[in-house]
């Protein structure tokens, strides 16, 4: 049994090349490692991947080959392994999500000094139920941005101290929702940030973390 539904995926925006937020454009992740051509492509069918088998019931013939082609690129990728200083994934500052399949991909609009607006799309991969955003993946979109702002806004590595996330009206998923954060203020190596996830004007989450810049040695 089949059942027609319209393909509500926005068109891929991600560019096959790594556009800094000045509009310049770069090939490599920002401590100078070369980033192939087409990795960002090919992080995006990734998540379109994620998107389709959460929404799909295969036939057998589609699970079999599925798994064996899976089977395969685990292998391959394998074969390529790196160290975590070398890795590509979760460092393309670049990229919607840095290229890190767990988060949720923000594409960026505006950023200043002390703030940043945005948008963010979260497809069935991201559902918790009817029709709603999971809970959990709301708190990774607020850590990784306001994480990510942290350091944009001048701070060094940073390491989350507290994160703190109301809910104020559900988020649906398959929808464009803005979202934005911002430095509340700043006590030396104390970065207090909030940020919002908005559907129009309805607010749907907000949050204020902590961000600590990590002393020299500090892990
Ligand atoms: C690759 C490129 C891409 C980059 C893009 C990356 C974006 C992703 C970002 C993801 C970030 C993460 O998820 S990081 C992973 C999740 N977080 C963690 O695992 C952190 C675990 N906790 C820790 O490691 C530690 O507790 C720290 C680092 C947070 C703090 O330890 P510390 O450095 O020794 O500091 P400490 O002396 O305890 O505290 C310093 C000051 O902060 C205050 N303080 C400390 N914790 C708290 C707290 N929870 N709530 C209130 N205040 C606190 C203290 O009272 C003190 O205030 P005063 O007395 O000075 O006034």
């Amino acid at each position: 049994m089949s059942h027609e539904s319209p393909d509500p995926r926005p068109e891929p925006v991600a560019p096959a090349a790594l556009v800094r937020t000045d509009g310049s454009v770069t090939d490599r992740t920002w401590d100078g490692h070369l980033v192939p051509e087409g990795y960002s492509d090919m992080i995006d069918g990734v998540r379109e991947l994620l998107d389709r088998i959460a929404a799909a019931v295969p036939g057998a013939d589609l699970v079999a080959s599925t798994t064996k082609a899976v089977a395969e690129l685990n292998d391959r990728f394998a074969e390529h392994a790196v160290a975590e200083p070398d890795q590509l994934s979760g460092r393309l500052i670049t990229v919607p999500g840095r290229a890190q399949l767990a988060v949720p991909a923000v594409h960026i609009d505006e950023i200043g000094e002390d703030g940043m607006s945005g948008h963010v799309w979260f497809g069935r991969h991201f559902l918790g139920s009817n029709g709603v955003v999971h809970g959990g993946a709301i708190p990774m979109l607020f850590d990784d941005l306001l994480g990510r702002f942290a350091i944009v806004g001048g701070g060094a590595r940073s390491r989350t101290a507290f994160l703190h996330v109301d809910y104020r009206s559900v988020a649906p998923i398959e929808t464009t929702l803005r979202v934005t954060a911002h430095v509340e203020r700043v006590e030396g190596r104390k970065h207090f940030l909030r940020g919002e996830l908005l559907d129009g004007d309805r607010l749907c989450a907000e949050a204020s973390a902590l961000f600590l810049t990590l002393k020299d040695g500090q892990q």
